[in-house]
């Protein structure tokens, strides 16, 4: 079944926070796959990625992925490289609508930076890591079947809103009650 909407994009792009906001709306189950793995592991990302590495934690990530899409018609919110790896694009794409939520570099740092819950930008200069990161990963982020700006200066409700627009607009029958 392709009824899940799958919100994808950059650490702070707001994947968590419009998806809880979409799942309360739309009246879908929601899952955040950080925060399944988190539960799983009984661990922080922080510490997954200490103890065990990045490669582990994208090995949970696609597990969790594949398990969370197999309710059909929930709302998922990815976390931020979940989108890279082509398998789990694959299954996204059997599975449901892929939304990307294109958030400026100025956003993201100012919602982020004084953030200690995401290791990859525990650097000597994080925010030219996350410039880095939404440069290599912009193009790929552009795959998606839809592109929403999530704006500054716009609330959750707002960017909910223009998400929900954009997927009536691109498959109604995504939003369609079984
Ligand atoms: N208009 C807005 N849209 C989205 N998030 C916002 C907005 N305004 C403030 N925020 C806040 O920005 C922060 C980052 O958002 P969120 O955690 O949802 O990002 P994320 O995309 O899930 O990041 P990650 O990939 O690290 O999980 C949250 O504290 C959220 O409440
Ligand atoms: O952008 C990323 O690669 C990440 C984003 C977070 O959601 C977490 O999934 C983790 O910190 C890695
Ligand atoms: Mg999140």
């Amino acid at each position: 079944m392709r009824q899940n909407i799958v919100l994808i994009g950059m650490m702070g792009a707001g994947k968590t926070a419009i998806g809880g906001e979409l799942s309360r709306r739309l009246h879908r189950p929601f899952s955040d796959t950080d925060v399944e793995i988190e539960r799983a592991a009984a661990m922080t990302i922080p510490e997954i990625f200490a103890r065990d590495g990045e490669q582990f934690f994208r090995a949970r990530e696609s597990e969790v992925l594949g398990r969370v899409l197999a309710s059909g018609r929930g709302v998922v919110s990815t976390g931020g490289g979940a989108w890279l790896r082509p398998e789990n694009r694959t299954r996204i794409g059997d599975h449901g609508v892929s939304v990307w939520l294109d958030c400026d570099l100025e956003t993201l740092w100012h919602r982020v930076r004084h953030r200690p819950t995401r290791p990859l930008l525990q650097t000597a200069d994080p925010r030219g890591t996350l410039a880095r990161l939404l440069a290599e990963r912009g193009p790929v982020y552009a795959l998606a079947d839809i592109r929403v700006q999530a704006r500054q200066g716009d609330s959750i409700g707002q960017t909910a809103t223009r998400v929900i627009e954009a997927i009536r607009d691109h498959d109604p029958a995504i939003l369609e009650d079984k």
